[in-house]
């Protein structure tokens, strides 16, 4: 069982701010790291992987420093984001080069085992610039299993993927979370997370922003004010009847757009209460949608708080 601890770790090129001051912990288990693009999880993951230095704070596996620890590399799979595969190789002396390269007693049973786990042994024979991208990604996996290690790094491993890929990728990565080894896997979108993470960590803009499972972070994300667009038959009286209720903290007419522009605090309430007071006072309903729904001005929330 295999703890990751990232404690007031910082990073920067140059002027930029890549990683700034975060602190959280990487359990056995699968944990989803989300943020938008930009947020500072590649060059986490990177940090964990012992692929880059920290400029401050520390990194550890297990209480030991990663970086420059080769002990620690060996416990350590990356899949990393990028491409960069060795196109002119076949699938199979991809994966056996990293198997050499950790210094494996038989590095091609190992080889053939990753790839079997991964389910790529049908295609070990074939070069790489032949796959599919769900094969690749496969290939990738392979190569950052074949030394066994505890602790599986992925970085935004589902983007690109078809869905029937997403599913074979997830459950691949469940079966080893259940055998307890420690699994970070990176992405920009809540629902993938979800699926997948039992723990989710949320760092927007280089900072950590929120932590805890994904009914504590589906509860943050709607329990923030919510703005809304409404049309209705008469705006100005439903305005009235809306500002004196407490699910709405603003209200303002839009005249480019000839309708309200209400911030609802209280999400619960006011899904209720707008069509009731409707109702109440002979308004008709003609247009109610969400006004910032994007995920960055959920992350925008989730950092200002
Ligand atoms: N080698 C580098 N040199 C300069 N700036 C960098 C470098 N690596 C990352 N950055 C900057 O650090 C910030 C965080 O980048 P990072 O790639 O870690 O984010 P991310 O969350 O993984 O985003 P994405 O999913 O878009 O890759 C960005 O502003 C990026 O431009």
């Amino acid at each position: 069982m295999t703890t990751i601890r990232i404690d007031r770790t910082s990073r920067w090129f140059g002027n930029v701010v890549a990683v700034n001051d975060i602190t959280m912990e990487i359990a056995p288990g699968i944990t989803g790291l989300l943020g938008p693009n930009g947020a500072g999880k590649s060059t986490l993951i990177h940090m964990m992987s012992g692929f880059l230095a920290p400029s401050s704070g520390t990194v550890t596996l297990d209480d030991r420093t990663i970086w420059r620890n080769a002990a620690a590399y060996r416990e350590i799979g990356l899949v990393p984001e990028r491409e960069g595969m060795y196109d002119y190789l076949t699938g199979g002396e991809f994966v056996l080069a990293n198997a050499e390269l950790h210094g494996l007693p038989d590095p091609g049973a190992a080889t053939r085992a990753a790839l079997d786990t991964v389910d790529m042994a049908h295609a070990a024979d074939r070069r790489i610039d032949t796959y599919s991208k769900g094969m690749r990604q496969r290939v990738k996996m392979a190569s950052a299993l074949v030394h066994e290690p505890s602790v599986l790094l992925l970085d935004e491993p589902f983007n690109g993927m078809d869905p029937r890929q997403r599913m074979q990728l997830m459950d691949l990565l469940r079966k080893m979370g259940q055998d307890g080894r420690t699994v970070l896997f990176s992405s920009h979108i809540l629902e993938e997370v979800e699926q997948l993470a039992t723990h989710i960590e949320v760092i927007v803009a280089g900072r950590h922003a929120a932590s805890g499972d994904y009914r504590k972070i589906r509860r943050l994300m709607t329990d923030r004010p919510h703005r809304y667009l409404v049309r209705s038959s008469d705006d100005r009286a439903l305005a009235a009847a809306l500002i004196a209720d407490r699910s709405t903290s603003g209200i303002e007419f839009d005249a480019a757009e000839d309708a309200l522009r209400v911030q609802a605090v209280d999400f619960g309430r006011f899904t209720t209460q707008l069509p009731r007071l409707a109702r109440e006072h002979g308004i008709r309903l003609l247009t109610v949608s969400p006004s910032d729904e994007s995920l960055e001005s959920v992350f925008s929330y989730l950092v200002s708080r």
